[in-house]
């Protein structure tokens, strides 16, 4: 198979930590648009794969390619600049700008050397900020205080923060965490509607989120991949019940 079916092509990546296995000859291919949902028991390797990706974790060896870029051996910053985004678990935005400023302070600039100097309010940054805002759901927000807001209005933001960007491949861990059910529902939907132009992995623990956003789900075990396919296949596999949805 060609590496340009794939948005995403990882193969036999690896990382120890003092000699252990965090991650162990894994394969990873993610299609373009597609939205993949990794689960898997406590420590079987899913944050440490999503450092790896995006260049926080550094691999002992293997590959991880994407847009045919190496990305293994590129500090974060470049890993960000060629278009993959990470939301962390908890969020960090900026509590005292508005919902609007923290959107626009998101917005790449840094492009050149004078691209912070040269910045301006222009209508290319207000139509993003709107779209943004549009697709998180806070259009109505925009001059509220980030502080104000809900919990799970604080994870949209972030996600709208990544959005500015219009990151190609966006990787979230586990992005409801702390919500109330409302939030999980528009949460879902949220993700349903931004994954149409772009690649995402989420990390997740809740199995009736996973259902309603999930075509492909891939399950983790100690470091390596247990199973993959789709929800009911790998609802149904007795090794995934035995080391993950039976306990
Ligand atoms: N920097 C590190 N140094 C040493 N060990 C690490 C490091 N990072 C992760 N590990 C170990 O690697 C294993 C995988 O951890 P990881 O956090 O990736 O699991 P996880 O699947 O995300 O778990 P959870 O669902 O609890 O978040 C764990 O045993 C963890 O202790």
């Amino acid at each position: 198979m060609s590496q340009k079916e794939f948005a995403l092509y990882i193969e036999d990546l690896t990382v120890s930590f003092d000699g252990f296995k965090a991650i162990d000859s894994l394969n990873l291919y993610i299609d373009k648009d597609e939205l993949r949902v990794i689960i898997g028991p406590n420590g079987a390797g899913k944050t440490t794969l999503l450092d790896l990706i995006c260049g926080k974790t550094r691999a002992s060896a293997g590959s991880i390619r994407f847009k045919d870029e190496e990305l293994t051996k590129k500090p974060e910053h470049e890993i960000v600049r060629s278009g993959v985004g990470r939301k962390f678990q908890t969020p960090s935005i900026y509590e005292n700008l508005s919902v609007f400023q923290n959107l626009e302070v998101s917005f790449p600039k840094g492009r050149s050397v004078f691209g912070a100097l040269s910045f301006e309010r222009t209508e290319e940054v207000l139509e993003r900020v709107r779209k943004v805002a549009e697709e998180i759901g806070l259009a109505d927000k925009l001059e509220t205080e980030a502080g104000l807001l809900s919990h799970g209005q604080k994870q949209w933001l972030e996600i709208g923060m990544l959005l500015m960007q219009e990151p190609e491949l966006l990787m979230l861990d586990e992005p409801i965490a702390g919500m109330s059910a409302r939030e999980r529902e528009l949460t879902a939907d949220l993700l349903k509607r931004i994954c149409r132009n772009r690649s995402m992995i989420v990390i997740e623990h809740d199995m009736d989120f996973v259902k309603q956003i999930a075509s492909k789900v891939t399950v983790m075990h100690q470091g390596k991949i247990l199973a993959e396919g789709p929800m009911d296949v790998v609802q149904a596999d007795p090794k995934v019940i035995d080391v993950y949805l039976g306990h």
